[in-house]
């Protein structure tokens, strides 16, 4: 080991942390040494070791809670990511152009571990930004009670020494970070529309879809609120996760900020060479009376608007998805996805891959749903257009993640918000059909704000 290394193992454990599991990490590093610094500049290099499980009461010494400036937890597979820090970021001209540096990517560390990963981001369809990716420096993962701590490193970008000091130094704040869990609440709203201005957006696109013009278009509105204080975006996140249980929770770095959602619709999951993929549009309010409640969800699958709405989105996705599958599967009628505020019609749509097919490459294909946009997709974007309609902190496009064997995960950026410091914008929309009221479209719109503004103790 050299002398330098070894300074910097030893500044960055304290005495009183020596039993600490980050020395796991720094024994891995110590016997990947070599192979590190022999991985060619420009390559990306990452290093992944098993830690102990934490313990349910906190006490133990993995306890991931807190720090990092990304976290992503997917509600049925029991799976936490925390990231911290960038190893690099990749400016993606068309989102499958990662593969090239995915099967570059060396992997070292435990046999039998989760891949390395990467969190990305493909901004809305009337944004002409272009999909970023970023590789974690350092990346938590908890699956169950098994945790995987991963650290990154692109050669020739920083002195290894150097990138060690980061490695521990984050790796100790995702596991031993102190909660900063008190939300601010609301100083001030400044609404960006008003019911007026939604009202004749909406009669205008009824008209334009009466005149043949489009068969959907999904409006949206902006709310901007003051804070008392800052928000942490982590914490936040893990509000949403523990309100949206059924949704995918998510804070990202974003800009100067982060964009924390908790989404209902997940874009699509890809395990092998299957894809899973989230139809959902259509919604009612949710009722603390089980019976009303009952009656809203029955009048929702009774609904020809609603279900036409729905078929739209559906039809959409089941045809993205054949372009790239052998076989599309879906239910012919829709359930309902009950979350804590609304509820959905939804379709589960699955398809298997013909080979080759990346997880980037379906992900492109589906966004944007019209779920999102409307219907056909360029009348949806033009109508959008002409209509002065803006989308900005990611709503409406997709964030997720991909992993070195390329599996993963992707989720509309829905039910969100782009904090920084202390304020947040928030946003929400609703499909608008040739029968849309503009009223309860507004209604329903409110419902979906709520997701967000809840958290800061609105009721
Ligand atoms: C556009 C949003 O929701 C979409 C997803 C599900 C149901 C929707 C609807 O019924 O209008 C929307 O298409 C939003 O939450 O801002």
């Amino acid at each position: 080991m050299s002398t330098s290394l070894q300074t910097v193992l030893d500044e960055t454990r304290p005495p009183a942390e020596r039993a600490d599991p980050l020395h796991l990490l720094e024994r891995a590093i110590l016997e990947s040494l070599d192979t590190i610094e022999a991985t060619r500049p420009g390559g990306l290099v990452s290093l992944s070791v098993a830690l102990p499980d934490a313990a349910p009461d906190g006490d133990a010494a993995v306890n991931p809670v807190r720090g990092g400036d990304c976290r992503w937890l997917s509600p049925d597979e029991d799976q936490t990511l925390y990231g911290a820090g960038e190893a690099v970021r990749l400016t993606l001209p068309t989102p499958d152009g990662f593969e090239a540096h995915r099967t570059a990517w060396v992997v070292l560390g435990e046999e039998g571990l989760p891949p390395p990963l990467a969190f990305w981001t493909v901004p809305p369809a009337l944004d002409p930004a272009p999909p970023e990716l970023w590789v974690p420096r350092v990346l938590l993962r908890r699956t169950g009670g098994r945790m995987t701590l991963t650290v990154s490193l692109r050669r020739g970008d920083t002195p290894v020494a150097e990138a060690v000091r980061c490695w521990l130094a984050e790796a100790r704040t995702l596991l031993h970070g102190r909660p900063r869990d008190v939300l601010p609440a609301i100083a001030a709203r400044a609404p960006k529309t008003d019911l007026a201005d939604w009202t004749d957006r909406v009669r205008r696109t009824t008209e334009a879809i009466a005149a043949g013009r489009l068969s959907k278009a999904v409006l949206a509105r902006r709310l901007d609120i003051r804070l008392t204080g800052t928000a942490d975006a982590q914490v936040l996140a893990d509000r949403l996760a523990a309100l949206h249980p059924a949704c995918c929770t998510f804070a990202l770095a974003h800009g100067q900020g982060h964009v924390v959602a908790a989404s209902p619709e997940r874009l699509a999951v890809k395990r092998g060479a299957k894809v899973h993929s989230t139809a959902l549009a259509g919604t009612a309010q949710r009722h603390a009376d089980p019976e009303a409640d009952a009656r809203a969800a029955g009048d929702l699958l009774a609904s020809p608007k609603e279900r036409r709405e729905h078929a739209i989105v559906a039809d959409a996705i089941a045809e993205a998805l054949a372009e790239v599958c052998e076989s599309v599967e879906r239910p012919e009628t829709p359930d309902i996805m009950r979350l804590r505020q609304v509820q959905h019609l939804h379709t589960p749509v699955t398809g298997h891959l013909r080979a080759g097919v990346g997880f980037l490459d379906v992900v492109s294909r589906l966004h944007p749903t019209p779920a999102v946009l409307g219907w056909p997709r360029p009348a949806a974007l033009d109508w959008l257009r002409a209509m002065n309609e803006g989308r900005d902190g990611l709503y409406t496009g997709v964030a997720g993640w991909i992993d070195r064997d390329g599996d993963g995960e992707a989720a509309m950026v829905l039910r969100s918000a782009y904090v920084e410091d202390r304020a947040a914008v928030l946003w929400a929309g609703a499909g608008i059909m040739a029968e849309s009221d503009p009223a309860r479209e507004w209604t329903e719109t409110d419902l979906k704000l709520s997701t967000l503004l809840n958290l800061f103790g609105d009721p």
